[in-house]
């Protein structure tokens, strides 16, 4: 009696919903097999799962991976606050190693799946530029670090929350990000001074802007300097979202409302 099985039982007993974050088939089917429910949680719905939440980036974090699917089912009607949920996820390789229980309360909320999800721009904008920060911080401009500033979404109010700091080198042009050659525009104009805008579409609409936003109501964490400030504060005078690229500390960061909503380590992708 006794026994480590029965120990670690209490894992999982009683839950109220069971996530399982990129499941192979086989283990997904035998899950189905023994008739237990399930929500999926991957890039993609390679298993055919009726309850899915599609993964816009790996989240190497596995907090924010869990964060991201619990929220996201949350807002499907799947989980709600007070339930019990189990996360079945793989930490060290592809395989399922790990078994994370967790109790719903209003602290799980960070406002991670919200930020891809519910913002104006296309889920698909919002992780295009997020893979071109990631990518920027990785490799730098020429080996030397570079911080980048990404308004998305709301163009217009954001426009008129701006001022240019010179000539826009996007002013006539018809791109979008995540054209790979866009993408090597964009880090090539990291270098400029001010913000990249970027349409609810992923329309590049300018380089080389100063934002001027409010800064009132602005909830950001001490530290980070006028760069992150305008950022989130330009997400609270507009609807826009901001992903900025630190130079001094070489983390992505996402601000919505005015708040930071994720922080993501490029050497970790
Ligand atoms: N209001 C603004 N609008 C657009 N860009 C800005 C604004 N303020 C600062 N920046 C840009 O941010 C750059 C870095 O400024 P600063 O060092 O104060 O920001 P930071 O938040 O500390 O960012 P980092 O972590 O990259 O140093 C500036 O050179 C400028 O290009
Ligand atoms: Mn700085």
């Amino acid at each position: 009696m006794g026994s480590l099985t029965d120990q670690l039982a209490s894992l999982v007993e009683d839950a109220d919903v069971v996530l399982l974050f990129s499941p192979s088939t086989s283990f997904y089917t035998r899950f189905e097999e023994m008739g237990s429910a399930a929500v999926v949680v991957a890039a993609e719905n390679a298993v055919d799962a009726e309850e899915f939440v599609e993964l816009p980036l790996p989240f190497e974090n596995v907090r924010d991976r869990i964060r991201f699917g619990i929220e996201g089912a949350m807002d499907a009607d799947l989980v709600d606050e007070g339930d019990e949920v189990v996360c079945v996820v793989s930490i060290f390789g592809d395989a399922t190693d790990a078994v994370v229980r967790v109790g719903v309360d209003s602290t799980i909320h960070t406002g991670i799946y919200d930020l891809f999800v519910n913002s104006r721009a296309d889920p698909g904008v919002i992780r295009d530029v997020f893979e071109v920060a990631i990518e920027l911080g990785q490799k730098g401009q020429k080996g030397k670090p570079v911080g980048a500033l990404f308004v998305v979404g709301d163009a217009g109010k954001v426009m008129n929350k701006s001022r240019s700091l010179s000539y826009n080198p996007f002013e006539k042009s018809h791109v979008y990000v995540g054209d790979p050659i866009v993408n090597v525009m964009l880090k090539e104009f990291s270098r400029l001074d001010g913000a990249f805008i970027v349409s609810d579409s992923g329309k590049i609409v300018s380089a080389y802007r100063y934002l001027e936003p409010a800064a009132e109501g602005v909830d950001i964490p001490k530290g980070l300097g006028a760069r992150h400030m305008a950022g989130g504060a330009i997400t609270r005078d507009t609807n826009a979202i901001a992903i900025v690229l630190s130079e001094s500390d070489g983390l992505v960061r996402a601000f919505k409302g005015g708040r930071l909503i994720l922080e993501v380590d490029p050497e970790e992708y």
